[in-house]
């Protein structure tokens, strides 16, 4: 009886201790897990990862740096209802897509250059009027020159009519001017301590939100980790429109919410959040500055001045609209003056047949276009590329 007993008390005590052991595992796995507890490595999940289903994760946690006074209110976007994200375009395909929309835009100018290099004599008159068509697709004078004495001596030499070897010719002189010798990459990759920092700057109305959520779709699709930083703090719904493209790609968006804040902080912000969370990029909008306005082109470089306390500016891109031609030219200059860009981006190329503005900018600011922006819609983004543009320009 008494054994009996004994094997009952055993029974129970050890069906107790079972119990509580697997009471606490449950408990230990519903514990909310931190963005990332411990250094990130390969195995830790991407934030706004890119795939189709996923809903937003938690913005990375608060920061305990001292908010300057009126950024008080500076927040992140908090984490809106679960929503579905959207997966971007793969590369590849986007790139043919582009590709077409930039041969249809700039089809005027490669189809007068065909015709008329295809004339049965190339004379003064064809010359002059090859001459007249590379200005108007804003090639710039100079490069205009250079490319008609290259393509008339070597027609001369050659000694060719045949439109076809002259064709050959004129996009060999074509791909020199625009220079695929020119580093083209952005410099995205994350350091040992800190996020790629890539500022994005130009005047009012070019593209820049459009531009920094377009690049977050990039990134996000590259598998990368990316917060957004809505330095622009000039214009009142600039940063709910970065916000807005944040989510879409499950991206968040460190912002302020009072209105006119000081895009420094702002800026410093993202980057402090940026480091916290262990990111892999963090892209900063910055407002459209009149470039002739001292004060605010001053702030700019202020901009960059307080991020770089925290972490190297990997790129300023400074974005472009191609409609506007030379005009664009003489903001570059000026933004130049101020910050050094690394990359320039030219928007609105689907809506010009002025092409020819790649040349004249590079030349000018001895500075690369990196990407180009062909359309409103989120993905119409490319990578440039001296040869495909050229292609797309004669075709
Ligand atoms: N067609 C075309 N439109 C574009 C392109 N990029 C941007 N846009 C449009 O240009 C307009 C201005 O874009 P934003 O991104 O708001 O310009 P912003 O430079 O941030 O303007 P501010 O915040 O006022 O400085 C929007 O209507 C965009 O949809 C492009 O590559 N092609």
């Amino acid at each position: 009886m008494n054994e009996t007993l004994s094997i009952v008390i055993y029974v129970l005590v050890a069906l107790a201790v079972v119990g509580s052991v697997a009471a606490l595992l449950v408990r230990t796995r519903r514990t909310p897990k931190s963005m990332y507890p411990t250094r990130r490595d390969a195995n830790d999940p991407v934030t706004g990862s890119a795939a189709g289903t996923d809903t937003l994760e938690a913005p990375p946690g608060e920061t305990d740096v001292v908010v300057p006074d009126d950024l008080r209110d500076l927040e992140e976007t908090p984490a809106p209802p679960a929503r579905t994200i959207e997966t971007p375009e793969p590369v590849q395909g986007r790139l043919a897509r582009l590709r077409a929309r930039l041969a249809k835009s700039n089809n005027a100018l490669g189809k007068a250059l065909l015709a008329l290099l295809s004339s049965d004599k190339i004379d003064e008159d064809v010359w002059d009027e090859i001459e007249e068509t590379l200005l108007l697709a804003d090639l710039g004078t100079e490069p205009t020159m250079e490319l008609v004495d290259a393509l008339r001596s070597r027609v001369k030499v050659s000694g060719s009519q045949d439109p076809q070897e002259v064709h050959a010719m004129l996009r060999e002189e074509l791909i020199k001017l625009v220079d695929p010798t020119m580093d083209r990459s952005l410099a995205v990759e994350r350091h040992a301590e800190t996020p790629a920092v890539v500022m994005v700057v130009g005047v009012n109305g070019v593209g820049k939100t459009t531009t920094v959520g377009k690049l977050a779709r990039v990134l996000v699709a590259e598998d990368k980790d990316v917060l957004l930083g809505a330095a622009d703090t000039f214009r009142a719904a600039a940063a709910e429109q970065l916000a807005t493209w944040g989510q879409r790609v499950g991206v968040p968006t460190v912002r302020s919410d009072v209105d006119g804040a000081d895009p420094a902080s702002v800026a410093f912000e993202a980057v402090k959040a940026g480091i916290d969370g262990e990111v892999d990029v963090v892209l900063i909008d910055t407002a459209g500055r009149l470039q002739n306005k001292v004060g605010l082109m001053d702030e700019l470089g202020k901009v960059k001045r307080v991020i770089e306390k925290q972490a190297a500016v990997d790129e300023v891109l400074l974005v472009l609209d191609a409609t506007t031609g030379q005009n664009g030219l003489t903001q570059a200059k000026v933004f130049a003056e101020v910050v050094n860009i690394s990359g320039i981006v030219l928007t609105k190329l689907d809506g010009t047949a002025k092409g020819g503005i790649v040349v004249a900018i590079q030349r000018t600011l001895g500075v690369p276009v990196k990407l180009v922006g062909l359309g409103e819609g989120a993905d119409d983004l490319a990578p440039f590329e001296a040869e495909s543009f050229v292609d797309a320009l004669l075709s």
